[in-house]
């Protein structure tokens, strides 16, 4: 578990982290979403103790950082895929890791299987392609078996296969019970890997939820609904419900504020005939959009 309280960092007059409070439970996956400059990366680098708070805490299973015995066995980070020696094949990277980390070399092995690296470990890890790098950093952020995962942008630059397999490592990771905390700004990928958000803008939070409920408070569902009596069904809806014309222009309806079935059962009382009823959920970028603008305005207009 990583719980802050009131963490600030101040860097000069900027405030980068601004009295952030939140919880990051083990067992699941928690994406980190934030607009660029939101305070992200500093608030990852102070949970691995990088970076010093000006005010407030972080721990990581109760603990600051600084005062874990053998960090690694708590916590395994990856921050930047390419901090790695590029003349050193991938296995000698994780022996000196391993070595350096008095955790047994035994394990090196072990975590190369892991991340699918086997076949590769002899190779020079400069010579590695993106997705290759990050297998080969979250081996190293798995080499002491740590409870707590912690993976800033990990799918950036990623090709679909690469994202797909981050993905579903970082659910199993998740189902072992482990703490898995993931930073990222492509909010339509973290609404398919994380199942709970902490969204700040700013430095400060605004959102700390599933991804599901995020979804729900921030953007309003919709019913498309096509019928030739759109006239009709439009005279019936007044006053119940707000009716908007698709954006697509096919002649579509767009209905806010009932359900579909509610459309449905009052077509039928009415005998008008549909030929589509379809509710339409919002999405995560709609939802991020949404709660972040004021962040945004409110710093755009300083
Ligand atoms: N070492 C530093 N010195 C001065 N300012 C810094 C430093 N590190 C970060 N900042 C500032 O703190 C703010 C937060 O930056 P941070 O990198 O934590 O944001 P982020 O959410 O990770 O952004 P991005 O998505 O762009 O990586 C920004 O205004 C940034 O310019």
């Amino acid at each position: 578990m990583i719980e802050a309280t009131g963490l600030t960092k101040h860097y000069g007059k900027t405030v980068a982290v601004d009295n952030l409070s939140f919880t990051v439970q083990p067992g699941r996956v928690t994406g980190f979403l934030g607009p660029n400059g939101a305070g992200k990366s500093t608030t990852m680098r102070m949970i691995l103790g990088l970076d010093h708070p000006t005010r407030g805490r972080v721990t990581v299973n109760g603990k600051d950082y600084g005062s874990l015995h053998q960090p690694l066995r708590v916590v395994g980070a990856l921050l930047d895929a390419k901090w790695v020696h590029p003349n050193r094949s991938a296995r000698a990277h994780l022996h000196w890791l391993a070595r350096s980390n008095n955790i047994h070399t035994a394990r090196v092995d072990e975590v190369l299987e892991m991340v699918g690296l086997t076949q590769v470990a002899k190779r020079r890890a400069g010579g590695f392609s993106l997705g290759m790098s990050q297998r080969l950093g979250i081996a190293g952020a798995l080499l002491g078996d740590p409870e707590v995962l912690m993976f800033d942008e990990p799918v950036n630059g990623l090709d679909p296969e690469g994202i797909h397999w981050i993905r579903q490592f970082m659910h199993r990771l998740a189902d072992e019970g482990r703490t898995v905390f993931v930073s990222s700004h492509l909010l339509s990928e973290m609404a398919q890997t994380a199942q709970d958000l902490i969204v700040i803008g700013r430095g400060r939070l605004i959102a700390q939820t599933s991804v599901e409920q995020f979804i729900k408070d921030a953007t309003e569902d919709t019913v498309r609904v096509r019928t030739p009596q759109a006239e009709q069904l439009r005279e019936l809806l007044s006053g119940r419900a707000r009716v908007a014309d698709a954006a697509a222009s096919d002649g579509a309806l767009v209905v806010h504020g009932v359900e579909s079935s509610f459309i449905g059962e009052l077509a039928a009382a009415n005998g008008i005939t549909l030929h589509e009823l379809s509710p339409q959920l919002g999405s995560l970028e709609e939802a991020f959009m949404q709660l972040t603008k004021e962040s945004v305005e409110y710093h755009a207009h300083e």
